[in-house]
């Protein structure tokens, strides 16, 4: 943290207790105190949830969820009210949580990352040994999370039509995307909110994806701020940014032209969430947490029952629409992709804005539950790009569901010049930290790289529509074959305390 400024005031915590209501509520953060009374109001999160830490130490609460300099950025130096001596500062006795008890003794005993032998091997531990909040937000899909599954069980719908006799002794995995060179057709998704999962938060990220030579895609909700995830960058290491556009387009513009000095080569225009989806398993992690029934007795502003991802996105614009496209042609060089397109109209009409990528996407399945999996909208996209001679125009990269080299695979065949992955990355960070990662990413290497063979492809230039069956795919009807792997981990809506025993 910064260096001890010896002309601060230095306050004890006795002092700060005694502001511990709305009428004048002060909080601790990392040994400083702030005035955060007249903020409560206009907090995304509600007030509740700082009052909850009104005249004590809030940092345990608030680093997950806030980059660390928030603070100095959005709240006026007169709040500021300087130091506290923290040996004076009451240490509040942890309350028994049998929960977090069992949850502490699993993590005891975990398995050896060597015994991860795939993406969901890692989704069935974080499912044991993450906190409720942190699973809720990262496993949770819109509403019945319908999309969700099916993003998965899409790729189970198309068959390979394998080459033989072809030599595939020399296997070349490298591809580029939006120009960049890297090792390895799939990139890190945006996906908010690192250090729910890990103290470190997205820097993890960043050090793994250095390790395999992996874009990585930063998020505007990323708990580190982002200066911290560029420091963390090595050498040529590419990175991209992900925005959601703000309602106050000056922020987005001075978010978007930093990313571009500080060397991001790409901008990634987040298009399907002018509003989060409603994500039930969040909503009920946090409903537990700061009880919101009672907040709305003290008139709390926001409704902390949509969870998580409702608190800290009412600044998205959702005005947003086609014509801003020019504007952001204005404020920055960086190719610009729109990232959540999700039918054949819109990805036409990229082309005609002079967009230089979509990301094919649902979002995960956590915005409109029934939109379609990326990959059934890849299906659709490239022969009408083909059809108007368009192909060369735009490059293409899908997410959503992505587990297997197979599905990687599978998209790339299809067209796709790159996939992205969420979630796979968060649940191995939030168990075994950057060598999770490492091993996720490796495992997928792996595979593809004896995919490759076993399609009879040596290079990514290789692999074509010839070398799949994608009947099935738009069909939502077609049995698939079972996805035992995954029900084992898929975590059903209902809370455990609403089931009767
Ligand atoms: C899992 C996850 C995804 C999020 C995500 C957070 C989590 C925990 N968040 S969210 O809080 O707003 O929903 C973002 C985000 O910040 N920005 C974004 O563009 N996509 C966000 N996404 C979507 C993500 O970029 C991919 O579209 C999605 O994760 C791909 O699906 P898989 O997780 O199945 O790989």
């Amino acid at each position: 943290r910064e260096s001890i400024d010896t002309q601060e005031p230095v306050l004890t915590g006795a002092e700060v207790a005694r502001h511990n209501s709305k009428d004048s509520c002060w909080v601790i953060v990392h040994g400083k105190v702030y005035d955060v009374t007249e903020f409560l109001p206009e907090h995304p999160g509600g007030s509740k949830i700082i009052l909850k830490y009104a005249g004590k130490d809030a940092t345990e609460e608030f680093d997950p969820i806030h980059p660390p300099d928030t603070l100095e950025k959005y709240l006026d130096k007169s709040k500021h009210l300087g130091r506290v001596d923290m040996s004076t500062v009451q240490v509040e006795a942890k309350t028994h949580d049998p929960e977090e008890e069992a949850r502490l003794e699993r993590i005891k005993r975990m398995p050896p990352l060597e015994q991860c032998y795939n993406l969901t091997d890692f989704e069935s531990v974080a499912k044991m040994v993450m906190k409720k909040t942190a699973w809720g937000y990262y496993s949770s899909g819109a509403d019945d999370e319908i999309t969700m599954r099916e993003n998965k069980l899409a790729f189970h719908k198309i068959w390979f039509r394998p080459r033989i006799l072809v030599d595939v002794e020399n296997v070349d995995l490298s591809t580029t995307m939006l120009g960049s060179k890297c090792s390895i057709p799939f990139y890190v998704t945006a996906t908010a909110l690192g250090k729910l999962g890990n103290p470190e938060g997205e820097v993890v990220l960043t050090r793994a994806a250095h390790t395999h030579d992996v874009i990585q895609m930063i998020p505007t909700l990323a708990s580190c701020s982002f200066d911290e995830i560029v420091d963390a960058k090595k050498g040529g290491q590419v990175q991209w940014l992900q925005v959601y556009v703000n309602k106050n387009r000056e922020i987005t513009k001075g978010i978007v032209q930093n990313a571009e000095r500080r060397g991001c080569k790409g901008l990634f225009i987040t298009v399907d969430a002018p509003q989060l989806g409603r994500r039930e398993k969040d909503m009920r992690s946090k409903f537990d947490d700061v009880g919101s029934n009672v907040q709305r007795v003290d008139g709390d502003t926001v409704d902390r029952s949509q969870g998580v991802a409702r608190a800290i996105s009412s600044f998205i614009d959702p005005s947003l629409s086609w014509k801003d496209i020019p504007w952001f042609r204005k404020i920055t060089k960086m190719p610009i992709a729109l990232k959540g397109v999700q039918r054949v109209e819109d990805a036409l009409k990229a082309v005609e804005y002079g967009v230089d990528a979509i990301v094919l996407s649902n979002h995960g399945g956590r915005q409109l539950d029934t939109a379609p999996p990326g990959i059934e909208i890849l299906a659709e996209v490239m022969p009408a790009l083909r059809d108007r001679g368009w192909q060369d125009k735009i490059e293409v990269y899908i997410d959503g569901g992505i587990r297997r080299a197979t599905d990687i695979l599978k998209a790339l065949c299809l067209g796709a010049k790159g996939v992205g992955i969420g979630r796979p990355f968060l649940y191995a960070m939030s168990t075994y930290g950057q060598s999770g990662v490492e091993r996720a990413m490796q495992l997928l290497k792996d595979e593809l790289e004896m995919d490759m063979r076993l399609i009879g492809a040596s290079k990514i230039s290789d692999l074509d529509t010839t070398m799949v069956d994608y009947r099935g795919l738009s069909s939502h009807v077609v049995p698939v074959p079972g996805d035992m792997l995954g029900q084992s981990t898929y975590d059903s809506l209902v809370s455990p305390s609403f089931r009767l025993s």
